[in-house]
């Protein structure tokens, strides 16, 4: 099949009506922090919100923010760059410096959660209620197939939310349906310059090396569009099978009823539990795993793995008998275990926690 090619409007300029329609969620926010790195994704973002705003007669507080990781020489001067733009634009700016050990390992992920409770600290300091990210419909597609390639559950294959919660503040995404193609056409017919990361181009990166990929899946007819598309129909059955597991939890209780509930411990009735469709029960121990144990979040494998013990250890003798636990296993810093006929997800004790 021939490759999907470029509609005019992938390369074309965001217009002030279109910006309207990416921001109207966020008219009525006392205050929103935008972040800025200073690349052309967040450049555009900073641009079009200004623009937004200042058509409003009433609208949300901007703050700009941008996080200096301390990994690169260039991070000051671009900070700096970006606070000249955000004052030309009549917006304030604040550079957060991430402090403290980098590891040596798992340097992006430590490096973006740092950078997330940043920007949550930067807006509660000044009373936002959102943090807004420049990600756009190709940094979705490239996290679609990051995810495919490691084989991800529904969830992750979701991909990323528009709209989520972080440490208590809304984190948006209002680029998310935008070709970054479109907002470098913003910045040029703007006149607006912006940093070019080399570290996007990396390849010593899992992102720039598949990104480098995406061309060659565009021309298999797999292009940006194909991947979101996917990510957002698993995002509707990933949020079927939550609901789906809310109703499951709920029924589990209903026959717990019996039971006197013991604080910081879930108890299901294995006969009930191994019942349940397979993927729903996966959700519920995760969801009790990551309640109860210290240690989470779960991986998805190792619950796929407990969970194929406990059904052997179910089917087996002695599943249902009062007694000794026919299983007893920790995961994540939780304690399961399977005894007279009832699974039960605890703390693990604390002798067992890493690092004791
Ligand atoms: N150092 C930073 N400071 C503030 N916000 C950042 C920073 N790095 C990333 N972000 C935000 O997170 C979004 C996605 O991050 P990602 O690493 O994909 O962006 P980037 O390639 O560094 O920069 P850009 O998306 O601006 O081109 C950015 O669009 C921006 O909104």
């Amino acid at each position: 099949m021939p490759g999907r090619v470029m509609s005019e409007d992938d390369n074309s300029p965001i217009s002030a009506r279109e910006a309207r329609r990416l921001f109207a969620g966020l008219k009525a926010a006392p205050a929103l922090v935008l972040a800025v790195s200073g690349g052309p994704d967040s450049v555009a973002l900073m641009w079009l919100a200004a623009r937004w705003r200042r058509a409003l007669a009433r609208g949300p507080e901007l703050t700009v923010v941008t996080v200096d990781h301390g990994l690169r020489p260039e991070a000051a001067r671009e900070a700096r760059e970006v606070k000249r733009l955000a004052t030309e634009l009549g917006l304030p700016h604040r550079t957060l410096r991430w402090r403290g050990a980098k590891p040596k390992t798992g340097l992006p992920a430590a490096a973006r959660e740092a950078r997330y409770r940043l920007l949550a600290q930067a807006a509660r300091a000044v009373g936002a209620s959102h943090v807004l990210t420049a990600h756009t419909r190709d940094d979705q597609a490239e996290t679609v197939l990051m995810r495919m390639l490691r084989g991800s559950g529904l969830g992750g294959l979701s991909a990323m939310a528009g709209v989520s919660q972080r440490d208590g503040i809304v984190l948006a995404r209002p680029l998310l349906d935008v070709p970054k193609a479109q907002l470098i056409a913003t910045l040029k017919r703007a006149k607006l310059g912006f940093a070019d990361d080399p570290t996007n181009r990396d390849t010593a990166f899992t992102r720039p090396r598949l990104r480098a990929l995406l061309p060659l899946l565009a021309a298999e007819g797999g292009d940006a569009r194909t991947l979101v598309r996917l990510a957002a129909r698993l995002a509707r059955a990933n949020a079927a099978v939550e609901v789906l597991a809310d109703g499951a939890e709920r029924f589990l209780r209903l026959r717990d009823r019996d039971v006197a509930p013991q604080v910081g411990i879930r108890s299901f009735e294995a006969s009930a539990f191994a019942a349940l469709p397979e993927e729903v029960r996966l959700r519920l121990l995760l969801r009790a795993i990551d309640a109860l144990g210290h240690e989470g979040p779960a991986e998805l494998g190792k619950v796929e793995n407990l969970m194929s013990t406990l059904d052997r250890a179910m089917a087996g003798p002695g599943a249902a008998a009062n007694g000794r636990p026919v299983l007893k296993q920790t995961l994540a810093g939780a304690l399961i275990s399977l005894a007279g006929g009832r699974i039960q997800i605890a703390p693990a004790p604390a002798r067992r926690r890493k690092g004791r």
